[in-house]
């Protein structure tokens, strides 16, 4: 069933939320050009109903917009031949308990559709196939339990006759997993944990490598002491690409817990990692671990754009993915080989680099400085002035490829850190932090975010655009050489693919942490974003804390966005006028 694979593959429709499965956010479409988008006009708007961070962007499929809101995620599907007007509305019944349970702000990351369904994952975790024609369900299927912690914000991937779904937890000591549901039933096919047994893991000891060599029997529950395991985090709540030729999936889990490093010694192994693994089976192929033992909070789950490049003259099948932890990793996506670690801001001082001496014992890990340890001796240590902050060089927000220039277009944080780290003990359902943060500009400047240009066969910045806050937004790229984004102020911009010369600008009414999308109706290209400011950045806003070192609310440098926008909850449409 490679149904979503063909839609996927028709610039008309935008069907999964990263628009292909290789999570390239490119579109063919061109009728919206750097030679005319300083003229594009909004052609309609939506409110949601709904305030606070709306992540992800509307599908379409056909003449059907689908959008989804933040908790209490709403799903609307909207007539596009009559500018938006609501052919059905669905609205969860969800325990209004489950919110001081999510991280990082009420986000959701958007819908999937495929086989006739829109696929919604609640933040209570409930997965819920909808039929696209009138918003009735067709099955359900609780994913997880919000008592413990277990919380969601991510999409859904379907991928043949099964749809794939994360969960979130990291800061609860949830043990996290990936989950595969049957399409047409919601029967549970397998599931897969980060940190765990073998048997939890779904790794085989002898064929799943990771760097090359066979992971071994016990490789996650060895690196930690005793059952520290059993509450490791490791969440999924990340993108997922997938490789129909290949018939691997890629995701990154999340960051070990307790944020305080010094309560569980060891690499805290499969925490950070990226994972390549089958769709039919869950098994792993291979895995890499980007920041083993984890003083930080730099989630791995960032986005895993998989690209066809030449390497050294040779066309490699690559993983691209901009970690938290500030480098730019390349890898060959077959077999997990690393061949690029770059960093993709100068600000970062953590790690002096990645070893790439395949000979050496360090081969594949960051080289800390210790400076900017968190732990020294096996004692807890206030650290300060640590790049990136725990949100790290880019958060969620994804990036875009455009096979025309051949660069990677990243939304990233120019943020920096204080850390101090405190022991907690685990009580189910309860924060499992350990640390208190504040977070600022990095060094040399105020801005917060740059929105660069990044070639991931060398590891190099082509060109930066310097933003006043991070850019939380997922950026789009197309074939009319543009790219898009949108900034925490609530601009949609577009600007020049290879110059990053800027073409276009707009104000919509609340920050922008959406993500791009495009699509055409009876022959005529649109571009849509959510606006909704919120997230981790605007947390602040969110829940109305204005404290710089309001705890989890760290809002630091982000309270002044207070200046410049308020919540909202807004879809906005544009197009070239007539
Ligand atoms: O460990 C986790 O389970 C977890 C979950 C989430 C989430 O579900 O949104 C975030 C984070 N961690 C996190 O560390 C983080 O920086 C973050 C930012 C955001 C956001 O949507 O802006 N979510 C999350």
């Amino acid at each position: 069933n490679d149904e979503v694979k063909k839609l996927t593959e028709d610039p008309n429709q935008w069907v999964i939320q990263t628009g292909d499965y290789a999570n390239t956010r490119y579109s063919k479409l061109d009728q919206i050009n750097a030679g005319n988008v300083g003229k594009m006009q909004v052609a309609w708007s939506f409110s949601t109903g709904v305030l606070r961070g709306h992540e992800g962007s509307p599908l379409v499929v056909g003449n059907v917009m689908y959008v989804h809101t933040p908790f209490p995620n709403i799903v609307y599907a909207l007539d596009l031949d009559n500018e938006g007007r609501i052919i059905w509305k669905y609205e969860p019944k969800q325990d209004p308990n489950v919110i001081p349970v999510m991280c990082c702000d009420t986000v959701n990351r958007g819908l999937a559709y495929a086989d006739g369904k829109v696929f919604l994952h609640q933040a209570d975790t409930t997965v819920v196939a909808l039929d696209a024609k009138d918003g009735k369900v067709v099955w359900s299927v609780v994913n997880g339990d919000p008592k413990k912690g277990e919380t969601n914000t991510a999409t859904v991937l379907p991928v043949k006759d099964k749809v794939i779904v994360g969960i979130s937890g990291g800061e609860f000591g949830v043990q996290c997993h990936v989950t595969a549901y049957d399409m047409k039933t919601g029967k549970l096919a397998w599931r897969a944990y980060s940190v765990g047994t073998d048997d939890q893991l779904l790794v085989d000891p002898e064929k799943t490598t990771d760097l090359g060599k066979p992971i071994g029997k016990d490789s996650s529950i060895k690196t930690w002491q005793g059952d520290q395991w059993k509450t490791g985090g490791g969440c999924t709540w990340g993108w997922y690409s997938y490789d129909p030729d290949l018939n691997l999936f890629y995701y990154g889990s999340g960051n070990p817990s307790t944020w305080n490093p010094k309560q569980r010694p060891g690499d805290n192994k499969w925490s950070m990692t990226i994972f390549a693994r089958d769709p039919d089976t869950g098994v792993a192929k291979w895995v890499y671990q980007m920041t083993p033992h984890d003083e930080w909070d730099y989630d791995g789950v960032n986005e895993v754009p998989l690209v066809n490049q030449v390497i050294d003259g040779k066309e490699r099948k690559l993983l691209v993915h901009f970690d938290r932890n500030g480098f730019g990793y390349t890898l060959d996506r077959e077999t997990g080989e690393l061949l690029v670690a770059e960093k993709y801001d100068p600000a970062v001082n953590w790690a002096t680099k990645v070893d790439m001496d395949k000979n050496s014992k360090t081969y594949g890990r960051p080289l800390v400085v210790s400076q900017y340890s968190t732990e020294q001796n096996g004692e807890d240590v206030n650290s300060k002035g640590i790049c990136p902050a725990a949100l790290g060089s880019k958060d969620q927000q994804p990036s875009a490829y455009s096979p025309k220039t051949g660069l990677f277009y990243v939304p990233t944080n120019h943020v920096c850190m204080d850390y101090e780290p405190f022991k907690v003990s685990y009580t189910p359902g309860q924060p499992y932090v350990g640390a208190t943060l504040s977070m600022y500009p990095a060094p040399g400047g105020n801005t917060m975010g740059n929105f660069i240009a990044w070639d991931a066969t060398k590891g190099k910045i082509v060109w930066s655009l310097p933003e006043q806050f991070s850019v939380w937004s997922g950026a789009l790229a197309t074939a009319g050489d543009i790219v898009f984004y949108g900034t925490l102020e609530g601009y949609l911009k577009a600007v020049d693919a290879k110059t990053g010369k800027e073409l276009y600008k707009f104000k919509t009414p609340s920050g922008i942490i959406g993500n791009v999308m495009t699509y055409t109706h009876k022959g005529k290209q649109y571009v849509a974003v959510l606006s909704g400011v919120g997230g981790w950045a605007g947390i602040g806003l969110a829940a109305g804390l204005t404290d710089p070192n309001a705890g989890l609310g760290a809002v630091g440098g982000y309270a002044a966005l207070n200046n410049y926008t308020a919540l909202g909850g807004q879809l906005t449409v544009f197009t070239l006028p007539e």
